[in-house]
């Protein structure tokens, strides 16, 4: 569904229609704080007064139809767009306006859904590259990035662009831990995925999330995802429609109608 084909959904009972009010007061334990963000590219405006919490340690998922603006919250929050107003606060530091570079060092991994991986460098040049802002390569960083995912140190010297797609996918979150990030961004893990592989992907994504890793993450296998997280957001329009706990808003009639596909 284009944007502009968008359903002019108006908020239902059970799931929250978001505003400050409906914000859960996650003050104690804020991890990423995003607030009225104005964003896009050049000077083509995507996202309108967008607020979105990420609390320590817990797993979040954006949905919403195609070209909602969710890549654009993501990539927003990682310094990747031209910043219009609002503020990004992650950890207590307002990280609003940084360089990725920046952001990195403060603790954000980030998976972007194309071009994931350097494709002719090798499996494990590719996780030596997730290291690249430190002096030298965290010798037990890769050892539990080859624990979690140990195809990866199978194919340690395989070069990276010869891998399935399920084993990038992997080889792509195992770059973004490299540095241990206390949140990770990922954007469509499940896209191109054989379907068989898709809950796999999901199961490897509640791992990291159970060992402490705060998760925000966009998906278009909306349903899946709302079921594993804790809590969901529905974006429209560049612009918050609903925020509720993931069940919640997965059994909500109007969501369920509006956004899920019935
Ligand atoms: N680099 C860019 N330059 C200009 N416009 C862009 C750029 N990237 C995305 N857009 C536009 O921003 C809008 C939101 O795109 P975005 O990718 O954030 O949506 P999305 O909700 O993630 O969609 P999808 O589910 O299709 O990936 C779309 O209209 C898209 O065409």
């Amino acid at each position: 569904m284009s944007a502009d084909t968008e359903p002019d959904s108006t908020p239902s009972e059970s799931a929250a229609a978001v505003s400050q009010e409906t914000i859960p007061d996650r003050e104690d334990q804020a991890l990423l704080e995003v607030r009225d963000l104005d964003a896009g590219y050049g000077d083509l405006q995507i996202l309108t007064d967008v607020d979105l919490d990420v609390a320590d340690g817990e797993y979040v998922t954006i949905v919403g139809p195609n070209g909602a603006g969710k890549s654009t919250v993501m990539k927003s929050v990682f310094g990747l767009t031209n910043h219009m107003g609002g503020t990004v606060i992650f950890d207590g530091e307002d990280i609003t306006g940084l360089r990725p570079e920046e952001i990195i060092h403060e603790g954000v991994g980030y998976v972007p859904q194309n071009d994931n991986i350097f494709s002719s460098l090798t499996v494990r040049e590719n996780l030596e590259m997730g290291a690249y802002i430190l002096d030298s390569v965290p010798q037990d960083a890769l050892d539990a990035v080859f624990e979690r995912f140990p195809i990866l140190e199978e194919r340690e010297t395989q070069k990276a662009g010869t891998m399935s797609g399920g084993q990038q996918q992997m080889l792509a979150m195992g770059r973004a831990l490299m540095l241990d990030p206390s949140l990770l961004l990922l954007d469509e893990p499940s896209a191109g995925l054989a379907p068989d592989l898709v809950d796999d992907m999901f199961d490897r994504i509640d791992a990291i999330n159970d060992d402490g890793t705060a998760v925000l993450m966009v998906e278009q296998n909306a349903k899946e995802a709302l079921r594993r997280c804790d809590r969901g957001y529905v974006l429209a329009n560049g612009q918050n429609r609903y925020m509720d706990d993931g069940d919640v808003l997965l059994n909500d009639e109007q969501v369920r109608r509006d956004f899920l596909g019935g």
